[in-house]
């Protein structure tokens, strides 16, 4: 059995995210962790908040609260709704914690004696109203190029050239609107990714081979355009702080490192969290320092975290000349479109995880996200394409054959799962069939194709009922209701089945449909070939509850009040 070290990006704290978000990091890196365990794997799912930087300090100042009490409100807020969409965290971190700054300034440290940072004057712009340096995506201006009295101090986003602050014209902070701003030399310190470049290089040619080429490629070309040295200390109040010991002055002027920085360092941050919680029974060490070939660690992420990922972070780590485990696989995703256009925190265009809970049960959302997850190509959600694949997946498929086995065999023969004849020919089919099914499935999650996953899972529930379809107890009943009961019984090891292997995807309903059944000890544990093959593992005479309905159906209002009120096409509206 191998130890499975599962990271998904870290949400950052500065709102409610949307359901991008969750299908392009958090919702694949539980189905994996879900499935992995299942199979009796020893798995560690690690996931945080990302509190650190301006828009956490500006959203605190919005919402009128100190920054350290809107960023714990925020991360509980969040954590609410990953419990809710059933996210089987190890630990759900933070990293602001007192964890991840000791072991952020202890890898500065290392960085610094290895010569792999150093301290550089930069000129930055000063906010005397604000009285703080802004940093350059603060400070906005009309371009000097087209005109656009918009632009920020990084780009323009009219006619996307990147600019410096003091291109600017009437430049202004975008905090308070103030123009009285002064350029002021101040020292920062550099992480010499240059230096590091050959070594990721080499590092990703001897590890990056089976890595999907989504994120391969996306590191190859970082790399081919070359590895700045890139500024890693900021000018905040909230931040972890360059540590005293080492940078004394910079300490004393009160920098913190670039999120971006701390951030990755997280996963390892939120991992000794984990340990701290119940000290003497975790061990984070062994799955970070010194980690021997037992572990795998596999991170998810969208596409826009890549580069970090795949070549800054592993820098970081390289440079640090310690024993850190580094990435194995890098699961990255495409973006997940609302009707054809981006998800907008910002404009708060598309369906947020909060509003999504409130609609309907976790599980919908569960299935749907990750039978159209964007992996190879940018995929759009539309309510309709939603309420569609609901109506016919999980609602008939699935929760109509459940439903529909366990009433008849009620009614039929009572509240025990029948005997009946021994198992014939079409049994024997269905078995091999079943078998067949559940070693793609199981292929497809192992090699985290999670799309084809959904298909060949969707496939073992239509197998159901053609099944059902092909036997038809409920004429069965008439003529020799001891082959009905046979019908019934395999049926019911379907659903049994089916409870056991789609749990990574729909926890709630697998849990209902599992525990429909009254077995003396059922751990849940994976169904061998041999099982699915045999359909037996729920014995004759064990007793059976009638789930409450699995899957209602959305109808047409419903799903014309959801367009109404999230807003549909765009295009269509205009
Ligand atoms: N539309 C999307 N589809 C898939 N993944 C996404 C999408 N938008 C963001 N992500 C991913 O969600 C994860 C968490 O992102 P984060 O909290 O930083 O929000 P973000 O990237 O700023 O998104 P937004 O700007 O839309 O709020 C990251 O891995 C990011 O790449
Ligand atoms: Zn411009």
């Amino acid at each position: 059995m191998a130890r499975h070290l599962i990271t998904s990006a870290l949400p950052y704290i500065n709102g409610i995210k949307h359901l991008g978000n969750m299908v392009g990091s958090m919702l694949p890196a539980d189905v994996y962790a879900r499935y992995l365990r299942q199979r009796g794997h020893e798995v560690l799912y690690i996931c945080a908040t990302d509190e650190h930087g301006t828009p956490a300090e500006l959203a605190a100042k919005e919402a009128g609260l100190p920054v350290d009490v809107f960023c714990a409100r925020a991360h509980d807020a969040q954590k609410a709704v990953y419990d809710g969409f059933e996210l089987s965290f190890d630990h759900f971190g933070r990293s602001s914690s007192a964890e991840n700054r000791d072991i952020t300034q202890e890898f500065a440290r290392a960085l610094n004696t290895n010569g792999f940072i150093e301290e550089r004057s930069i000129r930055q712009v000063y906010s005397l109203d604000d009285e703080r340096f802004l940093p350059d995506r603060y400070i906005v201006g009309t371009c000097p190029h087209c005109g656009y009295d918009k632009a920020r101090g990084d780009q323009c986003e009219n006619c996307t050239r990147v600019l410096d602050p003091t291109d600017l014209i009437e430049a202004r902070s975008a905090i308070s609107g103030s123009s009285r701003l002064e350029v002021r030399e101040t020292k920062h310190l550099f992480l010499l990714q240059s230096k590091l470049a050959g070594e990721v290089e080499a590092w990703i040619d001897a590890n990056g081979a089976e890595w999907p080429t989504l994120a391969s490629s996306i590191a190859r070309k970082w790399l081919t355009e070359g590895l700045q040295d890139r500024s890693i200390t900021r000018d905040l109040e909230w931040g972890v702080p360059v540590p005293a010991d080492t940078w004394p002055e910079l300490a004393a002027e009160g920098k913190v490192f670039y999120v971006w920085f701390d951030a990755p360092i997280e996963y390892i941050g939120s991992t000794k969290e984990w340990a701290d919680a119940d000290p003497g029974n975790r061990d984070w060490k062994s799955w970070w320092y010194e980690a021997d070939e037992t572990v795998r660690y596999t991170e998810f992420m969208a596409k826009d975290n890549v580069p970090f990922h795949t070549v800054m972070f592993p820098a970081t780590q390289l440079g640090t000349r310690e024993p850190w485990k580094k990435v194995d696989y890098v699961k990255a995703f495409n973006w997940l479109n609302y009707y054809g256009g981006k998800f907008s925190t910002s404009q708060r265009r598309g369906i947020f995880t909060d509003a999504a809970l409130e609609l309907l049960p976790a599980d919908y959302w569960r299935y749907f996200l990750m039978a159209n997850a964007p992996e190879s190509d940018d995929t759009s959600f539309t309510w309709e394409l939603f309420a569609a694949s609901v109506n016919k997946d999980l609602a008939d498929t699935l929760g109509n054959f459940v439903n529909r086995v366990l009433s008849f065999s009620r009614k039929r023969f009572g509240e025990q799962v029948p005997a009946g004849e021994a198992a014939g020919a079409a049994e024997v089919r269905l078995g091999e069939q079943i078998a067949g099914l559940l070693a793609e499935y199981e292929a497809h999650l192992e090699t985290l194709q999670f799309r084809k996953a959904a298909q060949a899972l969707r496939a073992l529930w239509s197998a159901g009922n053609s099944y059902l379809e092909e036997k038809a107890p409920w004429l069965e009943i008439k003529t020799n209701p001891e082959g009905a009961a046979l019908t019934l019984r395999t049926a019911m090891n379907l659903i049994h089945l089916y409870a056991v292997v789609s749990q990574p995807f729909i926890p709630a309903s697998a849990r209902a449909m599992r525990t429909a059944f009254e077995l003396p000890a059922d751990d849940a544990a994976w169904v061998t070939p041999d099982e699915a093959r045999a359909l037996a593992a729920v014995p004759a005479g064990t007793p059976f509850t009638l789930p409450p309905v699995l899957f209602a159906k959305i109808t047409d209002e419903e799903l014309a009040s959801y367009v109404e009120r999230f807003g549909g096409d765009p295009d269509a509206a205009a």
